[in-house]
């Protein structure tokens, strides 16, 4: 029976973790919030075969298939051995009929074998593969559920290789080594008793022949799984240089250390190359040694096999049979090490996903029992909220505030003053450690989901935009929106001009994270995005980035027309809309310490005139 069709050396399962190590070893250094299994090997095993029913499904049929394959190897050594002894060395002379009937029942049997070999194969693939693609399904969904507090605690490669290589590293297992386990299992099994039938002696001799080479392959391959250990590292570090080194190219080119960068690139490259050519060396002597190893197992073999075929307790047929018996023998030996190889990197991929799935999402929804608000000019309330981020300092302190219906609010302050804290609490990206936040006097964490992603919308400082056409990025918001209602939108937002300016209008591609857009650009687009959507509260983290005077009066305009008939609450950094709001709240190391209109605050002493007279100087 043919081994599933897939490689087995240690490149594959080396060449699968760089990108969990990439993720892993890039960036800084926040330690990950998500859970870490500690299940046993079994459980974790049990555990992880549980998730994706589709594993086990049909797995009987499989598992016959395997074994009517394995036993099907026999047929050629028993068909030699029958072809040599009564066919032709029958003691009344050669019988060429019974040699063709063996030939032709051992061709019928190759063929049943064959097929059978490949039903399991196709059966074997299609399970995993179902079952890996759920367990994706599964993985990718649930990181969605967890708090974008939760996600940023780890690195986003790191993520990213929970969903993608550490379910790869469980294919290799699930498409033939965990079957293959039964297979070996089963092959050592009827060699050692069809040998035995043959001549016990020569068994026993067998096996004590490849027990060193069983123990010489475990510490051989002990000796590789160190070496590709290295050889992940090393490339985890070399994706992880330059990865940044690509995303970093502006600011390397700005400094001119393209020079040094290469060095460092470079170092990384040739070390990556030194790990992958001592694991390979060491690879590829595993092969030698198995062979020299069942060289000397063989000579010995057949010198006993002739001295008792001299003393009449062995035929020449079954000493030929012996020999492709014993090859059928050394396979699952050489490959028992590998599927425990195997078995560990599973094991170990599945506690990384089990991991996530571990986690539990602390923003969690409300769901059936979640409240539904009816939709209108809606009202906000602080009520004494506090936050503490993770293992730190207090950062948002006693807030109690009221907004009522419609208004427009300014947050203002010091970087590090609260003001982002604020607004992930008022739409709920975190739930704060005292008090509660109120929409229409409803505490946030009984509003459904459904409800409060419908009336809520946040427009960061950098929306992201996805590789698609400028129309289909406004229409993110509400996929159904026709291009007029996209049109019309950008026209009561007083964009017509600018859209009217560009070549393809709303078939404009945005390129990669919007970068065919100017940064104004990007802006408009994340802002017709939310007029699409239609909140009722739109909280929105003004852009920092320098736009051009005619860009900025239309950012204005829109921001004016987008904000009107709605509450909203803009951190600004821009003096026009501190002006523009109905009310300022001034952010102070974690507390509100001014609040009122600008026309009010410029007038007295404090954070707000400091503020205001910083602007006024920057914008002279
Ligand atoms: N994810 C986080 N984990 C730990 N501390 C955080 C996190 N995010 C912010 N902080 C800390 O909380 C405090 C308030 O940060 P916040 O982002 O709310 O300030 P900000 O006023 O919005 O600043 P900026 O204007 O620079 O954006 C800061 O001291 C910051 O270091």
């Amino acid at each position: 029976m043919s081994a599933p069709a897939r490689t087995r050396s240690g490149r594959d399962d080396a060449s699968a973790t760089p990108r969990a190590e990439a993720g892993a070893d890039a960036g800084g250094g926040t330690p990950s919030a998500l859970h870490r299994s500690a299940d046993s090997a079994w459980a974790t095993l049990r555990r992880g075969v549980a998730l994706s029913p589709e594993f086990t499904q049909g797995l009987a049929l499989t598992v016959v298939f395997a074994l009517v394959a394995t036993v099907g190897k026999i047929v050629v050594p028993m068909a030699v051995q029958q072809i040599i002894d009564n066919g032709m060395l029958d003691e009344n002379g050669a019988d060429l009929g019974f040699v063709a009937r063996a030939v032709a029942v051992s061709a019928a049997l190759v063929l049943v074998t064959a097929f059978c070999s490949y039903a399991m194969n196709a059966r074997l693939y299609k399970a995993t593969e179902s079952g890996l693609a759920t367990l994706r399904r599964k993985a990718f969904r649930h990181v969605h559920d967890l708090s974008v507090l939760t996600q940023n605690s780890e690195r986003k490669g790191a993520l990213v290789s929970r969903v993608t290589s550490d379910v790869d590293q469980i294919s290799t297992f699930m498409q033939w080594g965990g079957i293959l386990l039964i297979i070996s299992a089963g092959q050592l099994l009827i060699a050692t008793v069809l040998m035995t039938v043959y001549s016990w002696q020569l068994t026993l001799l067998v096996w004590v022949s490849f027990l060193p080479l069983l123990f010489g392959v475990r510490w051989l391959q002990k000796l590789l799984s160190k070496a590709y250990l290295k050889v992940r590292e090393r490339t985890g570090e070399m994706l992880g240089v330059i990865g940044e080194t690509v995303v970093g190219a502006a600011v390397i080119r700005a400094y001119g250390t393209e020079e040094r960068t290469a060095e460092r690139v470079d170092a990384s490259v040739l070390a990556t190359r030194g790990a992958q050519v001592k694991a390979q060396r060491l690879s590829m002597a595993v092969s030698p040694f198995a062979e020299i190893v069942a060289a000397f197992a063989y000579s010995a073999i057949i010198v006993a096999g002739v001295w008792l075929g001299i003393a009449g307790a062995l035929s020449a047929g079954e000493l030929v049979a012996f020999l492709f018996l014993v090859t059928l023998f050394i396979s699952p030996m050489m490959m028992a090490t590998e599927i425990f190889n195997e078995a560990q990197n599973a094991i170990a991929g599945w506690r990384r996903v089990l991991g996530v799935l571990d986690t539990a999402p602390d923003i969690a929804d409300p769901g059936a029992a979640g409240r539904e608000l009816p939709r209108g000019p809606v009202s906000v309330g602080f009520d004494h909220v506090s936050y503490a981020y993770p293992s730190g300092p207090t950062v948002l302190d006693d807030i109690d505030v009221e907004i009522r219906p419609g208004l427009r609010v300014a947050v203002v302050g010091e970087t590090g003053s609260g003001k982002t804290t604020f607004v992930k609490l008022l739409t709920r990206l975190m739930d704060p450690g005292e008090g509660a936040v109120l929409l229409d006097g409803v505490d946030l964490r009984e509003v459904a989901f459904s409800s409060l992603r419908s009336r809520v919308v946040m427009v960061p400082q950098e929306g992201f935009l996805f590789d698609s056409t400028l129309g289909d990025n406004i229409r993110f918001a509400r996929p159904e929106a026709t291009d007029a209602e996209i049109d019309a939108a950008v026209a009561e937002l007083g964009l017509g001009d600018w859209l009217g300016g560009l070549a393809h209008g709303l078939d404009t591609p945005v390129g990669q994270r919007g970068e065919s857009l100017s940064a104004g650009e990007r802006q408009l687009v994340a802002l017709v995005r939310a007029y699409v959507a239609d909140p009722d509260l739109l909280v929105l983290d003004e852009a920092t980035s320098a736009v051009d005077p005619a860009t900025e009066v239309r950012i204005q305009r829109a921001l004016d027309r987008l904000t009107r008939g709605r509450t909203s609450v803009a951190i600004a950094h821009r003096l026009s809309t501190a002006e523009a709001a109905d009310e300022v709240f001034v952010f102070d190391g974690g507390r509100i310490v001014q609040r009122g209109s600008h026309a009010d605050l410029v007038k007295e002493p404090g954070v707000y005139a400091d503020l205001h007279s910083s602007w006024v100087r920057s914008s002279a």
